[in-house]
């Protein structure tokens, strides 16, 4: 008994019942990288009487990612979660099998492949226009903007036009609910639902979480029916309207032959995921890039210089322009290394595994802390400080000269996981942070007095604790964009 526990990788002291909960707060990858600075980098700690590996290094991500992958392929079951998706009918929550194989095809091949991602650029264009114009408006009324605000707008737009044609624009009462209603959903799903963690609990609702839940499936799955209703009668009349997700699943939900029959339910939790992985995510990340630009106001003019000289001041920088401006490039890559935003990576061993000479055994949880693998001081100099420049003569390159890719090859740089089960909307989300921020650089001047402040706040998707309040200053006039 006692040579097994050892194996066991180390864990901090725990309290009885919670285990290591209170170790957590207020934001759990800075706490668990702060764990792992006296620990190491692999520990055990007990969220309630649930087990879970934290690995904090490139060396073991790689261990648990690519290693041993084929142990590691499902994700923690959480309660909340496990309801909204109708029992993980969904992809992000579905376990590594049949389904899983079968959804991620479809989104590779069609959902969120090149083709798909081609089609839909025109509404991509569309909606960024939009944002450019009313940040113009801003600017010549010299008023000021919440820039997460207005980003978090634009990309809830951007989604909801690709996934079901409306927007969820102030405006459009129903967009609007669609908005709304994800937005309490991902709230829930990512509460932290005690009745799972403490075993004697679990029939318990401590927190009243069950008629919240309730509440807010049913309004959605109203919602949802009448959107898809909507769809399946514009479908039979034919006419102009261009493709959108929900059109692509619903040939594939009425395609007998089929290999896997998809149901409304798959449908309903494959959209509510594209709104819950891909909105804020996205945002935030423009939204970190734009005040590390703020604060570094050289890097900010040599990203104005390559814009100016590759793109020139006659036209809107476009997703066509991105592999011609390396510069912009270093800079995504430097904010989502120093700002990822999905900072833990959370998976569920499935078999009995060691790692680094620890036993992980099954059904334990691992926590891949991401925010912490970007600064670790064995793999970037000086981690702590924004330098894109590495990407462009440091570090940051690999061995052929190459600017360090983002899919999960380099386990130092892992803002979209790694493996088979990586994000598949990295296309989508990089051709959407590149342009958007390109053509902020490019339009305008985001001046604030002083420092803008770098501090996070709780939350899924990395928050920032001070929104970015600044008066867009007018470079160029993107208003001859065509915006309908
Ligand atoms: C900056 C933007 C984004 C970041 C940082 C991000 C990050 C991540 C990460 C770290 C994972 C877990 C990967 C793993 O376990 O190895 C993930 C999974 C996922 N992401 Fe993203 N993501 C982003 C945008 C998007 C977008 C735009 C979509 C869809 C439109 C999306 C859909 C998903 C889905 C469905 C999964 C679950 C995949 C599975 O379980 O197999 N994400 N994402």
């Amino acid at each position: 008994k006692t040579r097994t526990r050892s194996r066991l990788p180390p864990s901090p002291r725990s309290l009885p019942v919670i285990g290591h909960m209170h170790l957590l707060a207020p934001i759990p990858h800075q706490a668990l990288h702060k764990i792992s600075t006296s620990l190491g980098p692999l520990f055990l700690i007990y969220i309630g009487s649930n087990p879970c590996v934290v690995a904090s290094s490139p060396e073991i991500a790689q261990q648990i990612l690519k290693t041993h992958e084929s142990s590691f392929l499902n994700r923690p079951k959480m309660a909340n979660a496990d309801y909204l998706t109708y029992g993980s009918s969904d992809f992000t929550f579905a376990p590594y099998g049949p389904y899983w194989k079968f959804i991620k095809k479809l989104c590779m091949t069609r959902l969120l492949g090149g083709p798909t991602l081609d089609h839909l650029l025109p509404v991509r264009s569309e909606e960024i226009g939009r944002f450019l114009k009313a940040m113009f408006e801003k600017a010549t009324k010299k008023q000021a903007v919440d820039v997460g605000m207005e980003l978090m707008k634009l990309t809830n737009n951007v989604i909801s036009r690709m996934a079901l044609s409306r927007r969820c624009c102030d405006d459009e009462d129903e967009a609007d609910e669609v908005r709304t209603l994800v937005k309490e959903m991902c709230e829930l799903a990512g509460k932290f639902n005690l009745s799972e963690a403490i075993w004697f609990c679990k029939n318990l609702d401590l927190q009243g979480f069950g008629k919240r839940l309730k509440d807010v499936r049913e309004r959605y799955d109203e919602m949802m029916e009448r959107i898809i209703r909507e769809h399946q009668g514009a479908r039979g009349k034919g006419g102009e309207r261009v493709k959108d997700l929900l059109d692509i699943l619903l040939e594939i939900y009425e395609d007998e032959s089929s290999e896997i029959r998809l149901t409304r339910e798959n449908i309903k939790a494959f959209i509510m995921n594209v709104f819950g992985a891909g909105t804020d995510t996205s945002s935030t990340t423009i939204e970190w890039a734009l005040s590390e630009l703020i604060n570094h106001p050289d890097v900010m003019e040599k990203a104005k210089q390559e814009i100016d000289s590759v793109v020139g001041r006659s036209r809107l920088v476009s997703e066509l322009d991105v592999p011609n401006l390396p510069y912009l490039q270093a800079i995504v890559k430097e904010t989502l290394r120093l700002h990822p935003t999905g900072p833990l990576v959370a998976r569920l061993s499935t078999e009995d595994t060691v790692i680094c000479g620890y036993d992980v055994p099954a059904n334990t949880r691992i926590l891949i802390n991401v925010w912490a693998l970007g600064r670790d001081p064995t793999h970037w100099e000086n981690p702590l400080q924004f330098w894109p420049e590495r990407f462009i003569h440091g570090e940051g390159l690999d061995e052929k000269g190459r600017q360090l890719d983002l899919r999960g090859q380099n386990f130092q740089l892992l803002p979209f996981g790694s493996g088979r089960r990586t994000c598949p909307g990295a296309s989508l989300a990089l051709h959407l942070i590149h342009t958007v921020l390109g053509a902020m650089i490019q339009c305008f001047d985001w001046k604030v007095d002083g420092y803008v402040g770098m501090e996070e706040a709780p939350g899924l998707s990395l928050p920032r604790a001070h929104p970015i309040v600044c008066v867009p200053v007018a470079r160029i006039d993107p208003l001859p964009v065509p915006v309908k």
